[in-house]
């Protein structure tokens, strides 16, 4: 699936929706730091979030330590962000938001 890059005024917009993400200064990613209350959750989460990766075919690159999960979001065929790294950062916000996510 090929999505076209967002431009600044559309990324600006469209981080309004999810305000827990920051966009780097090249407004290349997208990123987020989940705490969990411990590694059950956060793993719990990261396996939730995969399927649904893999169901938009657009996967994230992240990182787990304990029950902190550190996200960067962007889509490496358009060289920069689209709207596949904001509905995967939403899916991500609704997942966390069901599984006690502490920050
Ligand atoms: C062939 C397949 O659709 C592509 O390689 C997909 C897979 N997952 C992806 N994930 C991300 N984050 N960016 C991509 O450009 C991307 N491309």
């Amino acid at each position: 699936m090929s999505r076209p890059k967002l431009d600044s005024t559309a990324v600006s917009e469209k981080l309004a929706s999810v305000p827990d993400w920051e966009v780097d200064a090249g407004e290349t990613a997208l990123t987020r730091h989940f705490k969990f209350a411990n590694f059950s959750e956060a793993f719990g989460f990261m396996t939730r979030a995969a399927l649904v990766a893999e169901k938009l075919d657009h996967h994230p690159e992240w990182k787990n330590v304990y029950r902190n999960v550190e996200v960067r979001l962007t889509t490496h065929d358009a060289g920069g962000l689209t709207g596949l790294d904001f509905d995967l950062a939403t899916a991500m916000d609704r997942i966390a938001a069901g599984t006690g996510t502490k920050r």
